[in-house]
């Protein structure tokens, strides 16, 4: 049998960075996917041989560790599906040199961390046995829209559906996507949490969580509340297809607020209350409290002053400010999305409407839309 889980990217409205930092901050899922697809092979008769496989479509590699190498270097796994226990440094250490000897490009080679993410997923749910995994994603990788997420997700959902611990079983062979339960969704949250872990060092949570939940979400300390959104925003995404690491960047933030902690803890604080103002923007226009231009001009403002706030982080990027140039040409507020340094923009794109002015010139002159 095989098992498909697919799992969402995203973009973060405000708050990155400073919510690892405990501020809050806004993301929403974004209909670009990471699929995973799992087959298990049947144990060989001597117990011994078969092989751990992972097909990375996109990038057209594959790798392969023999079941019997993963049982000397991680010992005789039994695989576990509960709540996950985090990868610890003696585990993460074999999960290293398991990378020895797998051909990874020199121009690929950061992905060895989302390798690990897969080997300290597999063996932990399955176990070490023998299983073809293959990798397709829509999503650009290190561009700030939460690939690591997508992927940790997509394949927890995979390999815990394939160890019987989550899934309905209901409908075998249906086309549609099943959705998981609540209880299921924690599950795979928890353990795509410990496999960000591994390829971020330090991550929110937040990214693991509007993949696996969906839909537009505020989170602050691994708490996530649910933003009811109508009329969605519409943003468009920019790719600078400058490449950086958000394990980097993530690290760097850290250094700078040892390095200057009452300066970084305002700027942390003030990126809390635009994430706070921001999610009560959507919640109100949820319900017609206040009217789309009025929210999107809000919406604008805000993310303008994030994006002045994260320059004071240092993940900004000389690729990132020629878009906001570019944009502001055009009226268009913009910010980065994610760990920044290069990576994705977003620009908010308003919705047009039809300025009437009465009384002045005629008609025609005075109706147009912006
Ligand atoms: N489809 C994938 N296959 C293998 N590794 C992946 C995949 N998607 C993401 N990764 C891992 O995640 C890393 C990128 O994550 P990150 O730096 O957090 O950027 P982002 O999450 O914004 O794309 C890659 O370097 C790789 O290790
Ligand atoms: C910078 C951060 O806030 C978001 C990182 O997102 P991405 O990996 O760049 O898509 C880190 C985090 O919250 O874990
Ligand atoms: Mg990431």
């Amino acid at each position: 049998m095989e098992v498909r889980a697919r799992a969402p990217g995203k973009i973060i409205l405000a708050g990155e960075h400073a919510v690892v930092h405990g501020s809050a901050a806004v993301a929403a899922a974004i209909d670009l996917y990471t699929t995973s697809s799992l087959r298990l092979l049947p144990e060989e008769e001597d117990g011994g041989a078969g092989a751990v496989e992972l097909d990375l479509r996109d990038s057209a590699l594959v790798f392969s560790w023999p079941c019997s190498r993963l049982r000397g270097a991680l010992g005789e796994l039994s695989g576990k599906a509960g709540a996950p226990a985090p990868c610890s440094p003696d585990k993460l250490a074999a999960i290293a040199k398991l990378m020895e000897g797998q051909e990874i490009p020199e121009a690929k080679i950061w992905l060895s961390a989302g390798l690990s993410a897969f080997l300290y997923l597999y063996t932990s749910i399955l176990g070490c046995r023998p299983g073809k995994t293959v990798v397709i994603s829509d999503l650009p990788i290190g561009a700030g829209l939460g690939s690591s997420a997508a992927f940790c997700v997509s394949m927890s959902g995979a390999l815990l559906t394939a160890s019987g611990a989550v899934g309905t079983g209901r409908g075998s062979g249906a086309e549609e996507w099943q959705l998981f339960g609540k209880d299921d969704l924690e599950l795979v949250n928890q353990w795509a949490f410990q496999g960000e872990k591994i390829i971020h060092g330090k991550p929110s949570g937040i990214d693991n969580s509007v993949s696996t939940f969906g839909s537009m979400i505020k989170f602050k300390k691994g708490e996530l509340t649910n933003l009811r959104s109508r009329n969605p925003v519409k943003m468009l995404i920019t790719d600078t297809r400058v490449g950086r690491n958000t394990k980097a960047l993530v690290a760097g933030v850290s250094e700078r607020a040892s390095r200057h902690p009452d300066a970084t803890a305002s700027v942390f604080n003030a990126v809390n209350s635009i994430s706070e103002e921001l999610s009560s923007i959507v919640e109100l226009a949820a319900e017609d409290e206040i009217a789309i231009t009025s929210k999107e001009d809000k919406l604008a403002e805000l993310m303008e002053m994030n994006q002045g706030l994260l320059q004071c982080m240092g993940v900004s990027h000389s690729s990132i400010e020629t878009v906001l140039r570019t944009s502001l040409k055009y009226s268009l507020v913009s910010k980065l999305t994610g760990a920044g340094g290069g990576g994705c923009v977003l620009t908010l794109i308003p919705t047009p409407s039809l300025i009437i002015s009465i009384g002045q010139h005629s008609f025609g002159e005075s109706c147009h839309r912006a």
